[in-house]
């Protein structure tokens, strides 16, 4: 199982928690990618945890002011990049441009989508991954994979029918060792999560749990 640690803009401090992720990461051997903030990355690399970006434009060298360029994160250290999350929505032809952003860059992808219907189309665009998200809950603690597991099932299943070369994770709610056991029963390769760590008094204690059942 991948776990991918979503920062957001939350206020905790991206060191101690890349730090504490590649420390759990090296102790279990899961593989935990950590996504701070765009200006945040370099400090995060240095770490040594796999870092990822938030989000990366659909654009090249260029004019393009306030964009975040693919070739800047990987500079900066990214590995990977989270694309369309739903707090970043873009639309169909900019996801498209931003996973050539990517493949540029030489960054591994990771497309979000809302329900099964969009990862079939997301999937449809050749990205390393694709993570299905309920919004609504984003941010909860109640786990998709309890709240509504079919939307797991039929996420895999989507993704399958278009490319079964595309990894599926899931995300909303998840923070516990259970929840992560849960998303791969239900045929989830990966877990994408924020506020169980972002949002822990203590994020190595939260991440330890997390990896636990593994
Ligand atoms: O990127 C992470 C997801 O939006 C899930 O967030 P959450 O773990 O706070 O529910």
């Amino acid at each position: 199982m991948k776990v991918v640690v979503n920062l957001k803009a939350y206020p905790c401090d991206p060191v101690e928690v890349a730090t504490a992720a590649r420390e759990v990461s090296d102790a279990s051997g899961v593989d935990i990618a950590v996504a701070p903030q765009a200006a945040h990355l370099e400090r995060v690399a240095e770490t040594g945890v796999e870092t990822w970006a938030q989000h990366v434009g659909p654009v090249e060298h260029g004019s393009h002011t306030g964009s975040t360029l693919a070739e800047a994160a990987a500079e900066a250290g990214a590995t990977g990049t989270l694309l369309n999350h739903s707090e970043r929505r873009l639309k169909l032809a900019d996801i498209d441009g931003a996973l050539d952003a990517a493949e540029r860059a030489d960054l591994e992808t990771c497309v979000c989508a809302n329900n099964p219907d969009q990862i079939g189309a997301v999937a449809a665009l050749g990205p390393d991954a694709v993570a299905v998200e309920p919004p609504e809950l984003i941010g909860t603690g109640t786990p998709v994979s309890k709240a509504d597991p079919d939307v797991v099932t039929d996420a895999v299943e989507a993704a399958e029918a278009v490319d079964d070369s595309v990894a599926v994770y899931c995300g909303a709610g998840i923070s516990t060792g259970e929840d992560l056991t849960s998303a791969r029963e239900l045929g989830a390769e990966g877990v994408l999560l924020a506020s169980g760590v972002a949002k822990a008094d203590d994020p190595k204690a939260a991440l330890e749990d997390l990896v636990a059942p593994l």
